[in-house]
């Protein structure tokens, strides 16, 4: 028996021991991860069993939500595949419910440590990961979008889609090709500077980018790769010292946009928030609700900084999803001039009076219009803004999903970019066909529950029926007005993930005014 005089041994020998000791269970924990854990058994690069960096480097080459199709595709028939050392993404119907369903065993998963890194200067709706807070929040603003809020909301995006449809008169009258998208994304950033941030950014009018577009999008992409690193809370502090040129730049913009919405509010509250509309009302935006909001339970009201980050975050969740969107119904109804050709008759029968739309068109008689909005459907099936998975954390006991024993405190979720493609849901998965949702034949639960583009569960977007009331609008409008075709009739449109998947590419449109019944 070998018997250590604790006495003889010196600082030296301890701090080896020490080093021998974290280095053996690392090595134990290596060992483990690569063949032991439940989770070895899940396809994937190996490399993802013992690191994130894979995922992450991904994230950095803006190409996260293709690796993890790349995964699936390399694993065919695969239910789930290994993301990283505790993140697992599915591909099965039953994993959704599973997942951010509100059955009983959903119940237990929660937001991961991912969404810490969208917490700002408080905790917002879509970043709380507190159940108990997140009820709470949600019951507090529902009423803020509901369908009367939506109706308050209407004049902003009329004078906003008035605003760009001068714009747009003026590539028509001269038939010049133009990038529509660049406009779409300059009226969302004005709209949800008008309903988030109360007031807008003058970009529409002006025709140049608003440098809070790119503040946004910095900050996104540093709350990305902040949410992959294992420091839960801390991380985005450990992020914030890195001193990369790259990492600071991302920092600093995160800065930057949180004082403007710090200084919008304040300006809201010194303006006394009482500017008024054309129509006499006062002023009735998201950001109201939300200074007005109250827990019908408790009576609490919002302070200034839960305030500040609600309204910033409102700004990331509303503006690019519904450029994008709109990007993607003018791709695809370019290229599909018989569903083109199918909603204007539509429109023109419901419109009577309206057939050169150039009066605003009621959301409550266009929300009637079924395949118009299965064509924004459609579009987010096939382009989710948001197409990897919205990480939750399986409950301490572990879970069992689809047949797959998964431990606890692992970050799983199904990517809405994968799960819209599967062909065991949808016929013909990479055809759009807005039809699809009318056929009776098929199995519409089945493909509404796939259907991510809005999330599922208890966190799904609330604002969903704002997005589509501006989106819709901004169509049918255009589509009333103008004769709309792609420059290039052979145009192949795919995506470049930025924080969310954006077009990989400019593209041209050309618009003629339009002689109403010529479909
Ligand atoms: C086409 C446009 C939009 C798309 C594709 C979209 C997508 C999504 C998705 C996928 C989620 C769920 C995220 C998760 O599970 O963590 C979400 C949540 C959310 N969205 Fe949207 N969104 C859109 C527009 C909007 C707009 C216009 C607003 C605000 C007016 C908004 C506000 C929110 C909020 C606050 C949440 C968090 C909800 C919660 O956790 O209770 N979104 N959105």
């Amino acid at each position: 028996m070998v018997i250590i005089n604790i006495n003889s041994i010196g600082g030296k020998e301890v701090l080896c021991l020490a080093l021998l000791a974290v280095a053996a269970y690392q090595l134990c924990t290596i060992i483990y991860q690569l063949f032991l854990s439940p989770l070895s058994k899940i396809p994937g690069p190996w490399l993802t069993r013992i690191t994130p960096l894979l995922e992450v480097n991904a994230l950095k080459e803006q190409r996260r939500t293709r690796w993890v199709g790349s995964l699936f595709a390399e694993n065919l028939g695969a239910i789930a595949v290994r993301t990283g050392p505790k993140a697992v993404s599915f591909n099965h119907p039953d994993a959704i419910k599973a997942i951010y369903g509100h059955g009983k065993g959903a119940e237990e998963f929660g937001k991961s440590s991912w969404y810490d890194a969208f917490s700002t200067t408080g905790e917002s709706l879509f970043s709380t990961r507190s159940k108990k807070r997140h009820a709470m929040k949600r019951r507090m603003v529902a009423h803020g979008f509901s369908t009367q809020s939506l109706a308050l909301f209407e004049p902003y995006i009329d004078q906003m889609l008035d605003k760009f449809m001068r714009k747009m008169d003026k590539f028509a009258q001269t038939g010049e090709a133009f990038d529509i998208y660049f406009w779409f994304e300059l009226f969302t950033m004005d709209l949800m500077g008008d309903l988030a941030l109360g007031d807008n950014f003058g970009v529409v009018e002006t025709g140049k980018p608003a440098r809070y577009s790119t503040l946004v999008e910095l900050s996104q992409r540093f709350g990305n790769i902040s949410g992959i690193l294992p420091f839960g809370k801390s991380s985005v502090s450990i992020l914030s010292w890195v001193p990369l040129p790259y990492v600071q730049k991302l920092w600093k913009a995160r800065l930057e946009y949180l004082d403007y919405a710090r200084m919008a509010l304040e300006k809201r509250f010194q303006e006394d928030r009482k500017q008024v509309l054309p129509t006499g009302k006062p002023r009735q935006d998201i950001m109201q609700r939300f200074i007005e909001a109250q827990d019908p339970e408790t009576g609490r009201k919002m302070d200034f900084p839960e305030l500040r980050a609600e309204t910033s975050s409102l700004m990331v969740a509303g503006a690019s999803t519904g450029s994008v969107t709109m990007n993607w119904m003018t791709y695809y109804l370019c290229k599909n001039p018989t569903v083109k050709a199918r909603i204007i008759n539509d429109l023109e029968v419901m419109f009577p009076d309206n057939l050169d739309g150039t009066k605003a068109i009621p959301f409550t008689k266009l929300n009637k219009l079924s395949l118009l909005e299965s064509a924004e459907i459609e579009c987010l099936r096939l382009h989710p803004p948001i197409g990897y998975a919205m990480p939750r954390d399986t409950p301490s006991q572990g879970a069992v999903i689809c047949g797959v024993f998964i431990p606890g405190g692992v970050a799983v979720g199904v990517p809405a970019a994968t799960i819209g493609r599967n062909a065991t849901v949808y016929k013909n998965p990479d055809n759009w066909d807005p039809d699809r949702w009318s056929d009776e034949t098929a199995d519409l639960a089945t493909m509404k529950t796939c259907f991510l583009g809005f999330g599922f569960g208890t966190r799904q977007c609330i604002g969903r029926n704002v997005a589509t009331q501006f989106i819709v609008k901004m169509i049918a409008t255009l589509l009333l007005r103008y004769d709309m075709e792609l420059e290039d009739p052979s145009l192949v449109l795919g995506t470049k993930e930025f924080t969310i998947q954006k077009p990989d590419q400019n593209y041209n449109v050309i618009l003629r005014p339009r002689k109403a019944g010529r479909t």
